[in-house]
């Protein structure tokens, strides 16, 4: 048989995806080389971006694999070793695809990303819980997602992804942690133990600035934010931030938790953000019998929308309410969100109906560059 050639082993190290960065490591400049040697046996050396990079085995394993399902391939063997600075400008270069050294890439002109700051009154309401549901929903549409956990004082998203990885640095840019096709990135990955974060404004405002900034996201389709219960400083830092992020209120069917997360989202009135909309939870208890039980009442979420309807002088619609469901909390405990674990169950369908209804509200394309050019 014919030794491979140099193409179809460039083709199948094209197949490999870096875990972190998402794409195939012949476009990172991953690959120093790859080449056939006698008796069908092949050997590439992949570059990594850095040495201690905790994807390793990963990236060996899974380019053996592509390197194997080469005709003709008896024997792969892939050796490792590490980009040189210049290498990694390089790399750091073609991630940016020539935006602006520095800046918030969510605010380009052309960014395409929609981009969601899910909030809620006071604590407790499942805000966490919804967010990591919604993006893991769109994520297995095929939409790319990203999380920022805004929520420093009360990190979770971390644990209710089930991510332990922590993020890898390249120089000063920051690769999150990917789970469930989803890439996130959380304080909770930056301080030792369950150590509490004793920040004050300025300093919240600070990381968050970092993780808008230094972290790399990529292209993504939609990035969702974590706040913090209420509307304090991380609210206003993430309008002064992001100022195109629309607000998703979560609450729960209880009047009076409707009156607190009516402020969460009018605070959008005064930085001039959109409310995308209003989702319930915990809106009721299905039990044994079939019944269903209103645990917090009925009605909350309807009366908030047509609130901050009021409030914000625009529709602002009850996207969905998620009924109270033992699977979620223990789907959030094992690091396996519920649309994932459970997917059948009533909450599953009410959280997948509602990022359904997020997938397909439209970006505005007014004013984008398209990067059409014509042809000859
Ligand atoms: N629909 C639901 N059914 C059952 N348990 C739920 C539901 N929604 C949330 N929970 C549980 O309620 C608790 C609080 O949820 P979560 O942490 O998501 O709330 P939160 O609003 O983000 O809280 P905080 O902002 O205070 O961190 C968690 O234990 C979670 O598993």
């Amino acid at each position: 048989m014919n030794a491979p050639s140099q193409q179809a082993l460039l083709a199948a190290l094209a197949t490999v995806i870096d875990p972190e960065l998402r794409r195939p490591i012949t476009d990172l400049g991953m690959v120093e080389t790859v080449e056939a040697l006698d008796g069908g046996r092949v050997r590439a050396v992949v570059r990594l971006t850095i040495a201690g990079c905790p994807l390793r085995e990963t990236i060996t394993k899974d380019a053996t694999a592509a390197l194997m399902k080469v005709d003709g391939v008896t024997d792969a063997s892939v050796e490792l070793t590490v980009m040189t600075a210049e290498q990694r400008a390089e790399l750091k270069e073609r991630l940016k695809g020539g935006s602006p050294e520095r800046g918030i890439p969510f605010n380009d002109e052309n960014s395409l990303t929609r981009v969601y700051a899910v909030a809620s009154g006071k604590g407790g309401v499942g805000k966490s819980s919804v967010t990591v549901n919604l993006a893991c929903a769109l994520a297995a549409r095929g939409l790319r997602v990203g999380i920022v956990d805004a929520d420093i004082y009360g990190f979770s998203v971390p644990g209710l992804m089930g991510i332990t990885q922590n993020p890898t640095r390249v120089d000063e840019m920051i690769l999150p942690p990917v789970a469930h096709d989803v890439k996130v990135i959380s304080i909770g990955m930056f301080v030792a133990g369950n150590q509490p974060v004793a920040w004050r404004g300025p300093m919240l405002h600070r990381a968050l600035e970092q993780f808008l900034t230094d972290v790399y996201f990529g292209d993504l389709d939609i990035l969702l934010l974590d706040l913090p219960p209420g509307t304090g400083d991380v609210a206003i830092s993430v309008a002064q931030l992001l100022p195109k992020a629309e607000i998703l209120v979560v609450s729960t069917p209880q009047a009076a938790a409707a009156d607190v997360a009516e402020r969460a989202g009018a605070i959008a009135v005064q930085t001039g953000q959109k409310v995308a909309g209003v989702i319930e939870n915990m809106s009721f208890l299905t039990l044994p019998d079939g019944s269903t039980m209103e645990v917090f009442g009925s009605g909350g979420g309807e009366i908030l929308a047509k609130r901050l309807t009021q409030t914000v002088n625009a529709p602002v619609d009850l996207l969905g309410q998620i009924p109270l469901d033992v699977a979620l909390r223990e789907g959030g405990d094992a690091g396996l969100p519920i649309v994932l674990s459970e997917p059948s169950s009533a909450a599953a369908q009410a959280l997948t109906a509602i990022a359904a209804k997020l997938a397909v509200r439209p970006r505005g394309l007014a004013g984008l560059k398209l990067g059409v050019t014509l042809a000859d």
